[in-house]
């Protein structure tokens, strides 16, 4: 089944102001959700994958960031949305969830009005109306008690039923696309594994797209459909799940997925990605911005401008140097 898009990004990029000069964070970036997937965006720290979440719900303050490009969402570019119309999408059309429940919680306020905000504004229920709707929306995130979780304060729910209550507020009125970035990452193993299971099942039943930003391969393994990694601002592979744990390609999805613990390197050493991300202002301006980082690779091997080459049915790379990529003990 061929699913509609629901979120196309093209050529956008973001740029921020770090001492009086603007500096690209994300470049080129394209992208796009269909309905009935979750895609991951997956990267190390300070890839840039914050930053495309941000610029997609307009979160970035505009003397301070710069973004460039089109983000087209029900047939309008949400980049030339003035504020009050990008207030009736964020958090009504564009569900989100942070990493951080507490600090999307207004620790003063029960759960049932904060579950209940959008429906005030976006809704012309009353208020029992809206309290059966919270009552709803809670036990459908799999709160056992949605009475009395409803009455209750956020710190006086654990930190997996805060998520789960941020879950509630993000599809409360039923969004088109839910942007989850890290949701799992303050939470303990077992309660990261109900709530990636609850994310599945509200793209199921909502028929909703899902961007899904993680640093863990493990999470992108059990949840995603299709991924995109990205590397220093830049998407570097774009595939299937399948493709991108079967035949990963760009030598920076390689060197991840060969850093990260697997059952056949049990007990081996673990690769190490020599180097770090390079900050904004030391982005090479010029060829692969991992090759740095793959010294024993010549430079003759990437291109001078890597572009996003199609090397499969929908499996997208940037630059040529997957090619003749090898490990140094190789
Ligand atoms: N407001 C800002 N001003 C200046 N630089 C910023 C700002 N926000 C992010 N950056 C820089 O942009 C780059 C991308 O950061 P971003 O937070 O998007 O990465 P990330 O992949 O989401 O990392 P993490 O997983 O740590 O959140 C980093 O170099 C970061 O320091």
């Amino acid at each position: 089944m061929v699913s509609e898009s629901v979120l196309d990004v093209q050529n956008v990029s973001t740029a921020f102001k770090i001492d009086g000069k603007f500096y690209k964070a994300i470049s080129d970036v394209n992208l796009n959700v269909k309905r009935n997937e979750i895609l991951s965006l997956v990267g190390e720290s300070g890839c840039g994958k914050s930053t495309l979440a941000e610029t997609i719900m307009r979160l970035q303050n505009s003397k301070e960031a710069k973004s460039e490009g089109q983000i087209i969402f029900e047939g309008q570019n949400l980049l030339n949305l003035n504020e009050k119309k990008i207030n009736e999408i964020r958090g009504v059309k564009i569900g989100m969830i942070f990493q951080d429940p507490l600090s999307a919680l207004d620790p003063l306020k029960r759960i049932e009005d904060q579950v209940a905000e959008s429906l005030v504004y976006h809704t012309d229920d009353n208020s029992d109306k809206r309290y059966q709707r919270v009552l709803e929306l809670l036990d459908k995130v799999g709160i056992v008690n949605p009475k009395l979780t409803a009455h209750q304060f956020p710190h006086q729910l654990s930190g997996g039923m805060r998520q789960r209550v941020v879950i509630a507020m993000a599809i409360a009125c039923e969004p088109d696309l839910i942007i989850a970035d890290e949701p799992t990452t303050a939470l303990d193993v077992t309660i990261q594994a109900q709530i990636l299971d609850l994310l599945k099942d509200i793209q199921k039943t909502n028929h909703c797209g899902i961007i899904l930003i993680t640093h863990d391969l493990g999470v992108v393994a059990e949840t995603a459909d299709r991924v995109a990694v990205m590397y220093a601002g830049q998407i570097v592979e774009l595939a299937s799940v399948e493709e991108i744990f079967n035949h990963p390609m760009h030598p920076y999805t390689r060197s991840l997925l060969r850093s990260m613990p697997q059952k056949d390197n049990e007990g081996d050493e673990l690769y190490v990605i020599e180097g770090s991300v390079p900050s904004l202002k030391k982005m090479p301006e010029k060829g692969d911005r991992f090759a740095p980082r793959i010294p024993w690779i010549p430079s003759s091997e990437h291109e001078e401008n890597p572009k996003m080459h199609e090397v499969e049915n929908h499996h997208w790379v940037r630059c040529t140097c997957y090619k003749n990529f090898h490990f140094p003990t190789e």
